[in-house]
């Protein structure tokens, strides 16, 4: 199949690698100026893997489009409508738009696959999500993972799975598009919650962390009209070891360095989607209290420690 993937930052480059790996004809994109871009169209490497030579990288997005039949995106979340314009000023007809990013727009509280819907004619081009677990230190190395596709499109989305399913990654047939994207973004905050109890040498909670955070994400997707079943599955519960517990997670090292008082430079889309989850958490009377503290920490400058303690002194509550 001929795929461009957009975006050639860690993940985008690992999923170019990937669907060559497994066969297809592929073309890494980037912007001309981004210094991830610039290493791997130089050196066809970057700080996790090696390109082969058969994908060519580019920063000619129009020629990136053309070629596609496939069109995965893997960019930061809040410049997903931006870079949207650029690309919807070609032809999209026919041609299958895969995300391959976590996050809820925070301007809006609008899904991903919502705001590139606000750009296609769904009918003419279907849009799929494709999230989960994986870090490309692990998959570079050969250890193979679960991922699911999920799709309003059912056609599509089982074709995606039927095409890109291997030894290295074994995906499912997602039933929840609302569940899958509010679950994949979701962890990534509370990936920065578990970042923040490592920060205090606190990791023993980040069981009770695990209990508790996939309970009110199962209640926001309920509300949103999700299946909150979706929270225990790939895109949340399934990707917790991936960020709650690995070296690997920006979303969790980000916390930890919070609370450490270091900056931590690299992509952590926990951080915006905390704002955009406390949004739809208002809009739909869903309390959302670890999501909230997150935020409260990150944007109000409340103390982590008394936001942690906070939680401890809620009220009483039944487990379930
Ligand atoms: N298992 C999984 O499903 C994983 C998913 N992810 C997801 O993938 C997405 C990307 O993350 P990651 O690769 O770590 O991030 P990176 O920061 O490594 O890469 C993002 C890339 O997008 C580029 N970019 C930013 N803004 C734009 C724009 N407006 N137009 C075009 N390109 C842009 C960046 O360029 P510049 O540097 O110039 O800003 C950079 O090259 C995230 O949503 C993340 O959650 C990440 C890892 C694993
Ligand atoms: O989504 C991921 C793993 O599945 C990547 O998470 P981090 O951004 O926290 O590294």
């Amino acid at each position: 199949m001929n795929i461009s993937v957009l975006g050639c930052g860690r993940w985008g480059s690992c999923i170019a690698w990937y669907l060559d790996k497994i066969g297809n004809n592929v073309i890494s994109c980037g912007l001309a100026d981004a210094p991830e871009f610039i290493q791997l169209s130089t050196t066809h490497k970057n700080d996790y893997l090696t390109f082969p030579e058969s994908i060519e990288v580019t920063s000619d997005l129009a020629k990136a489009v053309n070629h596609a039949e496939v069109i995965v995106i893997s960019i930061s979340s809040q410049h997903l409508r931006s870079y949207m314009q650029s690309i919807a000023q070609n032809n999209l007809d026919g041609k299958t738009i895969v995300l391959c990013m976590k996050g809820v727009e925070a301007a809006t509280g609008q899904r991903l696959s919502q705001v590139v819907g606000d750009f296609v004619d769904e009918e003419k081009t279907p849009i799929a999500v494709w999230v989960g677990p994986g870090h490309p230190q692990d998959y570079v190395k050969g250890i193979p993972n679960c991922m699911v596709i999920d799709s309003k499109n059912h056609e599509i989305k089982e074709k995606l799975v039927n095409s890109f399913s291997s030894s290295l990654i074994r995906f499912y047939v997602g039933t929840d598009l609302i569940g899958s994207e509010i679950g994949a973004a979701a962890k990534n905050v509370i990936g920065i919650a578990a970042g923040m109890l490592d920060g205090f040498g606190y990791a023993s909670l980040k069981g009770a962390l695990m209990a508790r955070g996939t309970r009110e994400i199962a209640r926001l997707i309920k509300a949103l009209g999700g299946n909150e079943m979706s929270a225990y599955g790939l895109c949340h519960l399934g990707d917790y070891e991936a960020t709650l517990f690995s070296k690997w997670s920006h979303n969790r090292s980000y916390g930890e360095n919070y609370v450490k008082g270091i900056k931590f430079e690299k992509l952590a889309e926990g951080v915006m989607t905390s704002k955009a989850l406390c949004k739809l958490g208002k809009e739909n009377n869903v309390e959302l209290p670890i999501v909230e503290s997150v935020y409260s920490v990150l944007f109000d400058n409340v103390d982590p420690k008394d936001a942690l303690g906070k939680l401890f002194m809620r009220s009483v509550k039944k487990e379930f």
